[in-house]
This record gives structure tokens, sequence and C-alpha cells, in this order.
């Protein structure tokens, strides 16, 4: 039988994927993963430490092995929250659209600086201008996550339990288009 697709969220800091990647993994009976959580496991120190002790480039290197070994490990049934750079590096794209389904939560800027202006664990974002920094990344990244990404969903003044409602409902519609006789 076919194995049951892999769910990958990915988007902007303060997109939801955390959090909407965890309401999605209980309705859908499957087991949750957070790539950050994995990677800060893997590491025995959290992201903050890893950036200013091993710059961002050793975070992209320990993200990359954390998401070979999860998504290449014959895992299934699961799903997974990456982090906002997880497109930047060709190698992880070719990984993200290897049978996966891929979910692209779209935030705007706004909305990401609302939402990320809570807590300081992001070291991207401990600058004297996060906004302007969000809209930067912003312009590289949007293109990549649609590149990679099966569904889009807008997440602007949804409540989290909504949204995690829309994406189920578009994963539904995609595999039961993916499974039917034209
Ligand atoms: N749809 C939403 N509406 C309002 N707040 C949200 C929504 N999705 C997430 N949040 C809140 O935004 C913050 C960042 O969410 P998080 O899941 O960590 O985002 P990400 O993992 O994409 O960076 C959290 O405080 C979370 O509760
Ligand atoms: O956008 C990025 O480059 C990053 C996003 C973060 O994850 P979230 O998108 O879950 O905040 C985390 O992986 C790290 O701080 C770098
Ligand atoms: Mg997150």
């Amino acid at each position: 039988m076919k194995k049951a697709p892999n769910i990958i969220l990915v988007g902007p800091m303060g997109a939801g994927k955390t959090t909407i990647g965890r309401l999605l993994s209980q309705a859908m009976g499957k087991e949750f993963y957070d790539l950050d959580k994995v990677i800060e496991d893997n590491a025995g120190a959290d992201i903050p430490w890893i950036f200013e002790r091993e710059g961002e480039d050793g975070f992209r290197k320990r993200e990359t092995q954390a998401l070979s070994s999860l998504v290449q490990s014959d895992k299934e049934n699961c799903v997974l929250a990456t982090g906002g750079g997880i497109v930047m590096r060709d190698e992880n794209r070719s990984i993200l659209n290897d049978g996966s389904v891929v979910v692209y939560l779209y935030a705007s800027v706004s909305q990401q600086l609302y939402r990320t202006s809570k807590s300081s664990h992001r070291p991207l974002l401990q600058t004297g201008d996060p906004k302007a920094t969000l809209r930067k990344l912003f312009e590289v990244r949007d293109p990549l996550y649609r590149e990679v990404a099966t569904l889009v969903v807008e997440t602007d003044a949804r409540h989290p339990k909504s949204v995690a409602n829309k994406v189920l409902d578009a994963i539904k519609r995609h595999l039961n288009t993916e499974t039917s006789i034209s």
C-alpha cells in the first residue's frame, strides 16, 4: 500500500507553523515534530545559543542534517513544522519536494511582526528594525516557499484553530483529487 505522505509546514517566522502543526497533528492523529525542537534536542542547546556559538551557518548545517534524517528515515504519518529559513538551501528544497505534502502558511509582514514581537527567541530578529528584516527575508523567501509548496494557506485574520481547519480541508481536497480516477 502507498505510504501516507508526511505533511510539512513552511513559511516565515510568525506564520504559525509550530502552532498550526501541533493542532493539525492532533486532528489528523499523526505524530508531530518541530524541526527547531529536534535541532535543539540534538544540540543540547537552544537556538539563540547555537547562533551565538556557531553562527547562522552552523545552525543551517544542523537544520539540513535534522531535516534529512527526519524525512529520509522512513518516518511516515507525521506532521513536521520547519523553521522559516528551511527553503534557503537547494538541498533542503529537494528533500521537501520528495513526496511530502508541503503547505505554505502565508502571513503578511505586519502579521509576522505582530506575532513574533512577544518572543526574543529568534536571533535573526534581534535587530534595531525587525520589520525591515522581515520584509527583506520575505522578498527572498516568498518565491522559494511557493516553489516547494503543494498548497498555500492564508493565515492573516484567522484564529489558529480556523487556520488548522483550513489546512486540513485543503489537504483532504488535495489527497482526494490525487487518488480519484479521472
Ligand atoms: N493564526 C494565528 N493568529 C494569531 N496568532 C497566531 C496565529 N498563529 C500563530 N499565532 C501566534 O503567533 C506566535 C508565533 O507562532 P509560531 O507557531 O511560533 O510561528 P512559527 O513557528 O511559524 O514561527 C505564537 O505566539 C502563536 O500563538
Ligand atoms: O526564519 C529563520 O531563518 C528562522 C526561523 C526560526 O523558526 P520559526 O520560523 O519557527 O520562527 C528558527 O528556525 C531560526 O530562528 C531561524
Ligand atoms: Mg516555529
